[in-house]
C-alpha cells in the first residue's frame, strides 16, 4: 500500500504557548488535506499541550536520552516523551551533532530507546558543505546512515538534510536529491530487506512552499523535514498544500 506523504515540522527552539495558535491553524488545515500526515516537533516544552490542541497532525520530540532513566540532569528519555504525548522523536540533527557533540553510536542508540516504546523514528543525516565540495557527499551520507541505523525498522524514517542548506534558502538540485536518496533506498534494503523498500525518507533544508513541489516530486522523497516555514501556517500550510496536490497528480 502506497504511504502518504509525511510533512513533518521541526520547530527547534522556538514557539512559546501563544505560538500554539499557528499550530491550532495547520492542524485545521491539514483535515482539509487529508493525503498528508502531518506532524509538529514543538520543544519539548510545549509536547503535552500540543497534544492536547490537535486532533489530526502527530506531536513529535526533538531529541530523547539514550537511557531510560537515570542521573542525567536536563535530559528528557524516551518513555518520558511517550507519557508526555509524543508519537514520534527526532533523532540526530545536524545542531544537535554539533552543539552537544552527539555522534553515531549516540544516535543509533536514541533511536532503539525511542523504538522500545513504540515511538516513531525520524533518523537524520548530511553532509557539509566541505564533504558536498569534495564530490564524496553520497558515500560519506550513505556510511553516516550505516552506522546510525537501530537494529529494527520498526516506525523507523530516515531524514536527508545537507547541512549547508539548512535555514540558509540553498537546495540542492533536484538530480542531486534524487542521487543521494537513491543511495539511502539502497542502504536501507541492504539492512533491512523488503523492510527497507518502506521506509520513508524525507528531505530537508529550506524546504518553503514554492520549492515543495519540485523536491517533494523527486523519486523516493517521501516527505520532508520543515524548519522556519513549519513556525507558522502561512508557511506551512503551503507547503502541505503542495504535497497533497502531487499525491493527486
Ligand atoms: O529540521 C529541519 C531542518 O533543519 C530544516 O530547517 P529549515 O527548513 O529551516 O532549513
Amino acid at each position: 500500500m502506497a504511504q502518504r506523504c509525511y510533512v513533518v515540522g521541526n520547530w527547534k527552539m522556538h514557539g512559546m504557548r501563544a505560538d500554539l495558535s499557528e499550530a491550532r491553524a495547520i492542524d485545521r488545515a491539514s483535515l482539509r488535506l487529508p493525503k498528508v500526515e502531518v506532524a509538529i516537533a514543538p520543544p519539548a516544552t510545549l509536547i503535552a499541550t500540543l497534544r492536547e490542541t490537535v486532533t489530526q497532525i502527530g506531536v513529535g520530540a526533538q531529541n530523547c536520552h539514550r537511557s531510560e532513566k537515570g542521573a542525567h540532569t536536563g535530559d528528557i528519555s524516551a518513555p518520558m516523551l511517550r507519557e508526555a504525548g509524543a508519537d514520534f522523536v527526532i533523532v540526530g540533527h545536524s545542531e544537535r551533532r554539533a552543539d552537544h557533540g552527539e555522534t553515531n553510536d549516540d544516535v543509533k542508540a536514541k533511536a532503539e530507546a525511542a523504538q522500545a516504546v513504540d515511538l516513531g523514528v525520524i533518523l537524520c543525516v548530511g553532509e557539509s558543505e566541505e564533504q558536498r565540495d569534495s564530490g564524496e557527499a553520497e558515500e560519506i551520507v550513505a556510511r553516516q546512515l550505516a552506522d546510525c541505523l537501530p537494529a529494527s525498522a520498526q516506525r523507523l524514517s530516515v531524514a536527508y538534510e545537507p547541512i549547508w542548506a539548512i535555514g540558509t534558502g540553498r537546495v540542492p538540485s533536484v538530480q542531486d536529491v534524487g542521487t543521494m536518496h537513491k543511495w539511502l533506498r539502497a542502504v536501507l534494503m541492504d539492512r533491512y530487506g523488503d523492510e527497507g523498500k518502506e521506509i520513508r525518507i524525507l528531505y530537508g533544508g529550506s524546504v518553503k512552499g514554492d520549492n515543495a513541489a519540485e523536491l517533494l516530486s523527486v523519486p523516493e522523497v517521501g516527505g520532508a523535514l520543515v524548519g522556519g516555514a513549519s513556525l507558522t501556517a502561512d508557511g506551512f500550510v503551503p507547503i502541505i498544500a503542495a504535497a497533497s496536490a502531487l499525491d493527486e497528480g
